[in-house]
């Protein structure tokens, strides 16, 4: 793919995926249009929704008005927690694909491991025959912990391409982040501003955007970057989408990562992937 100037990294089966894209997360469907076309005019090429999202006929909307070419893009979608099981996850795959007026998809997660209802492992092996189908470029997982990881990876054999999970500098994630680099899966982080909230604001961050001359958002984008993360912070704000593009042309030391690696406590603001669905 030709990602403009966003770095890409590879995927256990050879995709390149670019290492910062756009998050829909809460952007009303009739307002996903106007959101992507103007990250996409930004130069943005990733774009994360999911079915839950309810906003897929916006992503198409902006992808068909966009004249990007098809594998310029990389979209990804997530299957809802109450379409796992195996036939219920190709039925998903289709309607999304359908949806976003797509013939295939870059990559196709399975949004929660939804434990309680203990069918993530049969949804995996959906997920890995759609791949041997050729309609979707790349599978993988979000808000799977170690153990769901691990049990997958032995009962399957196949190691998901990427695990999304909510990680940023107060809830920094090390036990899972090993775990990834060990099997080869890459991290993606979701909610990497922390939802733009309190993080933002914190003396620590800000210190480290003063000596760099950038704004907080970008010294965190930059600081997931230089941790190896994937990363798809959300913005319905033309200057803010831009803003959080523009982290390719400079560099935290170690120092500054040091201080922004303090700040970790544990802190989700999201649910627990071992309590939900
Ligand atoms: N797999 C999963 O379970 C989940 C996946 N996700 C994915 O991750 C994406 C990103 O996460 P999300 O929860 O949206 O949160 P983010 O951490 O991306 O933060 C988004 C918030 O920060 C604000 N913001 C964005 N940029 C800036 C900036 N430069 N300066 C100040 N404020 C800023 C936005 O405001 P505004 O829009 O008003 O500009 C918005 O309120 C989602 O959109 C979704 O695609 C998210 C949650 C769960
Ligand atoms: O945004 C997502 O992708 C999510 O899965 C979460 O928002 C999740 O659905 C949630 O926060 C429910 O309260």
């Amino acid at each position: 793919m030709n990602s403009g100037h966003i770095p890409t990294v590879e995927l256990n089966n050879g995709v390149a995926m670019p290492r910062l894209g756009f998050g829909v997360f809460q952007v009303p469907n009739e307002e996903t249009e106007a959101a992507v076309s103007e990250a996409l005019r930004a130069g943005y090429r990733a774009i994360d929704t999911a079915k839950a999202y309810g906003n897929e006929p916006g992503v198409a909307s902006a992808l068909r008005a966009s004249g990007v070419a098809r594998e310029d893009l990389f979209v990804t979608t997530k299957l809802w927690n109450n379409d796992h099981g195996h036939d219920r996850a190709l039925h998903a795959f289709d309607t999304s694909l359908r949806l976003l007026g797509l013939d295939y998809l870059d990559l196709y997660l399975i949004h929660w491991p939804a434990p309680s209802s203990d069918r993530y492992v049969e949804t995996w092996r959906a997920l890995v025959s759609l791949l041997a189908g050729g309609r979707v470029r790349a599978v993988g997982v979000s808000n799977f912990q170690p153990a769901h990881l691990r049990r997958i990876v032995a009962e399957t054999g196949t190691v998901p391409s990427v695990n999304q999970v909510e990680l940023h500098p107060y809830l920094q994630q090390a036990e899972l982040r090993e775990l990834h680099a060990e099997l080869g899966v890459v991290t993606e982080a979701w909610s990497p501003l922390a939802k733009g909230g309190e993080l933002l604001a914190d003396p620590v961050v800000g210190e480290v955007a003063r000596r760099h001359a950038r704004t907080p958002a970008q010294v965190v984008l930059r600081w997931h970057l230089q941790l190896g993360n994937v990363v798809i912070p959300k913005s319905v704000t033309p200057a803010r989408i831009r803003e959080n593009l523009d982290v390719f042309g400079f560099a935290l030391g170690e120092d500054d990562m040091a201080a922004i690696g303090t700040l970790d406590q544990g802190l989700r603001t999201g649910p627990d992937p071992d309590h939900f669905g």
